[in-house]
C-alpha cells in the first residue's frame, strides 16, 4: 500500500478564541485534494482542541500537540492520553524538538510517551531532528536514528506512526532544508528503518519534513521520493496552509 501524503498544521503556544474561528473559517472554505489522496491533521492548543473538532470539516482531523507520559493522575497541569482518546482526539504530536529543548523531554521518556499514546489507541507524529551544532559535527544520522530507536525500543507497531523529520535549525528560522538535505535524511531514517526494524516498516511508513515550510518551498520539498508530507507551524497559521496541502497533488501526478 502506497503512503498517503501528511499535512500536519502544529499551532503551537499561538491563537485567541477569535483567531482560532478565522482560521478554521479559511479551513472549511479551502479547496483542498480529496482524502483518497491527503491526510490532514491540525494541532491547536489543548483548550481549543474540541472546539476546533467540532466546527472543522469532517476531512481534517485534530492533533494533541504533548500528552503526560503515563495514566493519568496526580500530575498538575498534565493532560492524559486517555482523556484525549475519551474526548475522539485521534493525533497527539510527541518529542517536538521544542518540548525537548525547553523542557528536557528526554529521548527515552518521548519513547515511554509514544508507547503509551499508541497503547490508548491514539495515532501519534513523532519528532526528531537534528541541531545545528549536530548537523555542523557531521552527526545529523546519528542523532535522529538514536532519536528514532529510543521509540523503536518502545513499540511493536509502527502503523499509527508518522515520523516528523525536524531539523532543529530550519524550525521557525526561515532557513528550510533543501529538498537534497531533507531527501538525504529521510531516505536515511528510511535505511534504518529496514536495518533495524523491517522492510515492511520501511516501506510504508510515513516520514514528513518540517521546517520553515511554505507555499512557495512545498511542491519541490514535497515531490522528492522519500518526504511524504510536512509539520508546518508558522504557515499553518495563515492562508497558504491551503496551498500546503495542494503540495500532495505532486505525489499523486508523480
Ligand atoms: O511543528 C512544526 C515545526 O516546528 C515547524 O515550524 P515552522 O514551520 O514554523 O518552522
Amino acid at each position: 500500500m502506497g503512503r498517503k501524503f501528511f499535512v500536519g498544521g502544529n499551532w503551537k503556544c499561538n491563537g485567541t478564541a477569535e483567531d482560532v474561528k478565522k482560521i478554521v473559517a479559511t479551513l472549511n472554505a479551502g479547496q483542498i485534494p480529496s482524502t483518497d489522496v491527503v491526510e490532514v491533521v491540525v494541532s491547536p492548543p489543548f483548550v481549543f482542541l474540541t472546539s476546533v473538532k467540532s466546527e472543522l470539516r469532517p476531512e481534517i482531523q485534530v492533533a494533541a500537540q504533548n500528552c503526560w507520559v503515563k495514566k493519568g493522575g496526580a500530575f498538575t497541569g498534565e493532560v492524559s492520553a486517555e482523556m484525549l482518546a475519551n474526548l475522539g482526539i485521534p493525533w497527539v504530536i510527541l518529542g517536538h524538538s521544542e518540548r525537548r529543548a525547553l523542557l528536557n523531554e528526554t529521548n527515552e521518556f518521548v519513547g515511554d510517551k509514544v508507547a503509551y499514546a499508541l497503547s490508548q489507541g491514539l495515532k501519534v507524529i513523532a519528532c526528531v531532528g537534528e541541531t545545528l551544532e549536530q548537523r555542523e559535527a557531521g552527526t545529523t544520522m546519528e542523532v535522529v536514528a538514536a532519536q528514532t530507536k529510543a521509540i523503536a525500543d518502545k513499540i511493536s507497531s509502527w502503523d499509527n506512526v508518522v515520523l516528523a523529520y525536524e531539523p532543529v535549525w530550519a524550525i521557525g528560522t526561515g532557513k528550510v532544508a533543501s529538498p537534497a538535505q531533507a531527501q538525504e535524511v529521510h531516505a536515511g531514517l528510511r535505511k534504518w528503518f529496514s536495518d533495524n526494524v523491517s522492510a515492511e516498516v520501511s516501506a510504508s511508513t510515513r516520514i514528513i519534513y518540517g521546517g520553515s515550510v511554505s507555499g512557495s518551498n512545498c511542491k519541490e520539498l514535497g515531490g522528492q521520493t522519500d518526504v511524504d508530507g510536512f509539520l508546518v507551524g508558522g504557515a499553518s497559521l495563515k492562508p497558504e496552509f491551503i496551498d500546503i496541502i495542494k503540495a500532495a497533488e505532486v505525489k499523486k501526478s508523480a
